[in-house]
């Protein structure tokens, strides 16, 4: 089975409310949607999120990756030569991580039909059912609170709660919303990069000394500042997850052997797909890491398919695939089944959109 072409479009999804971290707000999703066509006339799905933040893409550069240097670099090779495909991938064009995640979930997708088989089976197929945790936008405290509130009615047992925007509030924020929620839910804070070292280390140890008992702190400080990172996982005793620190393997790697955090998240955009997605993740678990899956603003398309690569790794330990869940509606139907927190993988072929 031979791929004939890749065809670029849209995929939209206005969300329930707007989307705050540290790094920006957004309103509604609008992504890059991927299809790759083989020769007998099956399409393979894939999404690419634009965000420029934390990638340097945008909806232009990823349409422009795709189309300029991955579908020339990857039309015509056969689809049973996955390995040889990710490999031109990859080096089709340097970084553009999201447009080659993308193609590699679109090829997967095929992959899994071709052999009538659910992706996660034919990655692993380590568990069916994952749990996600809920964003919890970075505001003021009460609006926080509200939405920590409302999210545990709507079933979800752990809350991922942004701060960072606004270092001086952020131990009051996170101790409001655990006194509002009680002491049976998981708290993840995630400050993405807001914070600085000195920062990080005084707001992490009076969210300690207020026994507010958090699971994780995400990225505390600029991503680039590994000296910093080492410095807030030396001095505190809560567990710190490197996520805008570490795209790649080798990343990984520095942040494993630098001890610069506990846990890394791999999100699809950040590795370029789920073929470098399961070399960081092997290289974690290797070394006693465990890892997050993430995403980033994502609809179903793409959330599917790192929901399928987490079912397939014993080493993905915590789940952030919330994308689905603070959207008004899903763009396509079919896939795992999302359900409050529950995501469930099906036995539908590939990723498991009916196209
Ligand atoms: C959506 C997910 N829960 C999340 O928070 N992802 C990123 C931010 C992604 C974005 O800005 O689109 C994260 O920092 O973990
Ligand atoms: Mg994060």
């Amino acid at each position: 089975m031979k791929i004939t072409d890749i065809v670029v479009g849209e995929v939209e999804a206005p969300l329930i409310t707007p989307f705050k971290t540290a790094l920006r707000t957004v309103y509604s999703i609008r992504n890059v949607a991927v299809y790759v066509h083989t020769d007998n006339g099956q399409v393979g799905i894939g999404e690419a999120a634009p965000t420029a933040v934390i990638t340097g893409e945008t909806r232009a550069s990823i349409k422009r990756a795709i189309e300029g240097y991955i579908k020339p670099a990857i039309v015509g090779m056969d689809l049973d030569d996955i390995a040889q495909i990710m490999d031109r991938l990859d080096k089709s064009i340097y970084k553009n991580t999201s447009a080659k995640a993308a193609v590699d979930m679109a090829v997967y997708d095929l992959f899994g039909k071709r052999y009538q088989t659910p992706l996660y089976k034919i990655l692993g197929g380590y568990r069916k059912e994952l749990v996600t945790d809920i964003t919890i936008s970075v505001n003021d405290k009460e609006e926080m609170v509200k939405d920590s509130l409302d999210a545990v009615k709507r079933g979800f047992t752990i809350l991922k709660v942004k701060v960072g925007k606004d270092p001086i509030g952020d131990v009051e924020r996170v101790v409001a919303i655990r006194e509002a929620v009680g002491p049976d839910i998981t708290l993840r804070v995630d400050a993405n990069q807001g914070w600085t070292p000195k920062q990080a280390v005084r707001i992490i140890r009076a969210l300690e000394d207020a026994n507010t008992n958090i699971e994780l702190v995400e990225q505390p400080v600029h991503h680039d500042d590994l000296a910093g990172m080492q410095y807030v996982t030396a001095n505190t005793f809560t567990n710190i997850l490197a996520d805008e620190s570490v795209f790649s393997s080798k990343d990984a790697f520095t942040i494993i052997e630098k001890r610069a955090a506990d846990f890394i998240n791999i999100k699809l955009m950040k590795t370029g797909g789920i073929f470098q997605a399961q070399k960081l993740c092997q290289i974690a678990e290797a070394n006693g890491i465990g890892c997050m899956i993430g995403c980033m603003l994502e609809t179903k398309v793409s959330v599917s398919a790192a929901a399928h690569f987490a079912a397939s790794q014993k080493n993905i330990t915590m789940v952030d695939l919330d994308g689905p869940s603070l959207c008004m509606k899903d763009p396509i139907a079919g896939g795992p089944l999302f359900e409050s927190e529950r995501i469930t993988m099906t036995d539908h072929a590939g990723i498991g959109f009916s196209l």
